[in-house]
């Protein structure tokens, strides 16, 4: 129990959003935030002393959106945007995603039924869940769309995104972990998909660790959760 490991250790905790906070719905905008989660975020924060951090691929406005306002530090994009609690940017936002990738993006939609192409900030989410066989066709296209734009490509649950920045969640554990308020705890980071694999390593460059929640099988998480549920429970104080 985090109440457990709070009696010992100061604690930084970073945790990832979809499929570790709110379960994973059909498309991006289906989900169902629990009631009380974003009080429970508050309250968490208010224990750990202003180290709990969001890490999410959403973009930080999308998150907003979801959530309400959450004066807590948190990464969008994969940690191409990282803000503290009181509104402070860490480094500089990356470019915009480029209009002409816009347009190739809404002709190859009404190619592919089942394909839904998510606008962030700073990238773009090609999802492939209504129509799981088109996995190879969205994966081959967007590493051509990658290396066309100059762009990096990512792969999590039924999505294949294209993000302007070369960034992962690692970087963002780092930056928020070279902030003093977060500086000298031990980073804990939860999370469920591929692109949490960074957030468990870069967390263990600080003697932390990674939990990884469902059923993917993880390679450097040192512990295991096994629902978003679970993580509420392993959460309360
Ligand atoms: O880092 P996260 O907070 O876990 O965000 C990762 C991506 O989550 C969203 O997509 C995923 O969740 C959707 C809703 O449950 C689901 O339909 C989709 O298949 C998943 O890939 C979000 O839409 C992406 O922008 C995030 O990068």
């Amino acid at each position: 129990m985090l109440s457990t490991l709070l009696r010992e250790r100061s604690v930084a905790l970073f945790l990832d959003f979809d499929g570790t906070l709110v379960d994973i719905a059909q498309g991006p905008d289906a989900i169902m935030v629990p009631e009380g989660l974003r009080d429970h975020l508050l309250q968490l924060d208010a224990a750990l002393e202003g180290r709990l951090a969001l890490v999410s691929g959403r973009s930080l406005a999308d998150l907003e959106r979801h959530l309400g306002p959450v004066p807590i530090a948190r990464a969008g994009s994969h940690g191409a945007e990282c803000v503290l609690g009181d509104g402070r940017m860490i480094g500089e936002p990356p470019a915009p995603v480029p209009q002409a990738l816009k347009a190739e993006l809404a002709k190859l939609e009404e190619m592919h039924s089942g394909l839904e192409i998510e606008h962030k900030s700073f990238g773009i989410g090609m999802h492939y869940r209504a129509a799981p066989d088109l996995e190879g066709t969205i994966v081959e296209q967007g590493r051509i769309l990658a290396s066309s734009y100059g762009m990096t490509i990512k792969q999590g649950k039924c999505v294949v995104e294209l993000m302007t920045a070369k960034t992962d969640k690692g970087r963002a554990v780092r930056s928020f972990m070279e902030i003093e308020q977060f500086a000298g705890a031990m980073p804990v980071f939860v999370g469920d998909d591929i692109t949490d694999e960074d957030g468990f390593a870069a967390s263990g460059e600080f003697d932390g660790f990674g939990i990884a929640v469902g059923e993917r099988e993880p390679k450097l998480a040192r512990y295991h959760l096994a629902s978003t549920d679970a993580v509420r429970s392993w959460m309360q104080l």
